[in-house]
């Protein structure tokens, strides 16, 4: 992930010189449709990604039209979508963001290692509603810069978590919608239990999403029984035939509804 976030603060550094013209550009898009309101709900959400390319994975579906698989998306009942937009190993663009945030009526979020406040009012300008803040990425300080600049930009987060520690970083920041990846970004490996083990530990009042690793209806059922709110899936439904069909059959899934007893879980986590 160093190269990835390095990469990151290179692209942010080649655009800081247009702020200017990307705040104005940003009052002029559309207002922000709510995110963490769209992701309540009795069934599982789907945060539908739109995903050319990977480290992990190499070529996912490098022709894909991001507006046309953000409707299809849609049309399969995804309640956001996520579209990367880092260029060199995700094949993502701004304007696949902006294509998605024109094609469809939910919130569009801008997947990429966001290091720097000129990096949220792109994501704005673009027309993203939401934009992830990776805790790992970012120092204290840093985050605690982006939540307050992606307020004053007029989006909402998505604060992905790893680990108890990272937990507390998120909810200090007053984090409300909180994604725990499965995927370690440093070893690219999959481990399907971090999110079921984590969500538990995620205070009632946030929104949990269990992020990467998940196909099917069988692979997303611990995060539902863990109390996740929300799914985010890439790889298999940006690959899939047919990814109206695929969505639909993921956003079918109930989700558990009982509330998360987040300080009990956090003893038995804790030992
Ligand atoms: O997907 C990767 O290989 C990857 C590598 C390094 C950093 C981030 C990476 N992915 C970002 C994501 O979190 C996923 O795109 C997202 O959670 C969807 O995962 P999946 O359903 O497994 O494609």
């Amino acid at each position: 992930m160093g190269a990835l976030t390095q990469d990151a603060h290179a692209r942010a550094a080649a655009v800081q010189g247009s702020l200017g013209e990307l705040r104005a550009r940003a009052l002029d898009a559309p207002p922000p449709i709510p995110f963490a309101s769209a992701l309540r709900g009795p069934h599982l959400q789907v945060i539908a990604e739109v995903k050319r390319a990977s480290p992990s994975k190499g070529l996912i579906a490098p022709g894909l039209d991001a507006a046309a698989q953000a409707a299809a998306y849609v049309a399969g009942g995804a309640a956001a979508i996520s579209v990367l937009t880092e260029p060199s190993r995700f094949g993502g663009t701004l304007a696949d963001l902006d294509a998605v945030a024109r094609a469809v009526a939910v919130p569009a979020i801008r997947k990429d290692f966001l290091v720097h406040p000129v990096q949220l009012w792109e994501a704005r300008a673009a027309g993203a509603s939401a934009a992830l803040l990776i805790v790992r990425a970012l120092s204290p300080q840093e985050l605690r810069t982006m939540i307050d600049a992606a307020a004053e930009a007029g989006l909402s987060t998505l604060v992905e978590i790893r680990d108890l520690g990272e937990l507390d970083r998120a909810l200090a920041v007053n984090a409300t919608v909180i994604g725990v990846n499965n995927r370690n970004l440093e070893t690219l490996v999959i481990d399907p239990a971090t999110a079921p083990g984590l969500i538990p530990c995620i205070p009632a009042h946030c929104i949990a999403v269990a992020e990467s690793g998940m196909r099917t209806v069988a692979d997303v059922g611990p995060a539902a029984e863990a109390g996740a709110d929300a799914i985010l899936v890439g790889s298999a439904i940006s690959a899939a035939a047919d990814p109206a069909d695929q969505v639909r059959a993921l956003a079918g899934v109930s989700r558990r509804l009982s509330p998360r007893q987040a300080a009990d879980a956090r003893d038995r986590i804790a030992g």
